[in-house]
């Protein structure tokens, strides 16, 4: 089980849903366990606070601990900014490994500036970086950079998950 991390416009929903693909592992994405309000929130401009986001992140943590029931893992693709949030995801789930996509300010407010169709402003990504924990080494995370495109990203993630791909069903 896979959880693909990082502020708005890193390239979680490229990546993990790629990733997913060449796995051959089901994906979801974060974005969509939000509830309307959340969604209205941002579409607004005004980040999601700890409260906000609680619901949210139990949600995915329900997702995930369907696919660990059946065995089959998953690739889903969320933010958890915050180590807390990271904690609510994996505590107690061995299988779970975080993802972690690196990348400067300037380039993924270019990304956003690019972007079309998606519900998150370019202006909220300031608060992203500053409700931004990045994973501490005990988190073990799979740290990758943000330069290249989305295959590379991907080829690096693959090539250190450093165990079988059949183990990442638990
Ligand atoms: N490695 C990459 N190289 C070039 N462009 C990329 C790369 N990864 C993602 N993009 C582009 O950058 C934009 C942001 O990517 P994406 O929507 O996947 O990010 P996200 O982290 O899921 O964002 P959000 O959390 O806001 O949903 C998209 O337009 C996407 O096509
Ligand atoms: O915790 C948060 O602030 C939110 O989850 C955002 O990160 C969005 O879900 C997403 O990244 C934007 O599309």
């Amino acid at each position: 089980m896979l959880v693909v991390t990082g502020v708005s416009g890193s390239g979680k929903s490229t990546v993990a849903s790629r990733l997913a693909d060449r796995l051959g592992l089901p994906f979801v994405d974060g974005d969509d366990f939000h509830d309307a309000g959340s969604i209205a929130q941002m579409r607004a401009g005004h980040p999601l606070d700890d409260e906000a986001r609680a619901p949210w992140l139990a949600r995915i943590r329900a997702w995930i601990d369907r696919r660990i029931e059946t065995g089959e893992g998953g690739v889903v693709a969320c933010s958890a900014l915050k180590r807390g949030y990271r904690r609510t995801l994996t505590d107690g789930r061995g299988a779970v490994r975080i993802v972690f996509l690196e990348g400067s300010r300037d380039l993924i407010g270019r990304r956003i500036a690019a972007r079309r169709g998606h519900f998150m402003p370019a202006a909220l990504l300031d608060s992203q970086f500053a409700t931004l924990e990045p994973p501490g080494a005990d988190e073990t995370p799979i740290i990758v950079g943000i330069a290249d495109g989305p295959d590379a990203i991907v080829a690096a993630v693959v090539d250190r998950l450093g165990r079988p791909l059949g183990d990442l069903g638990g």
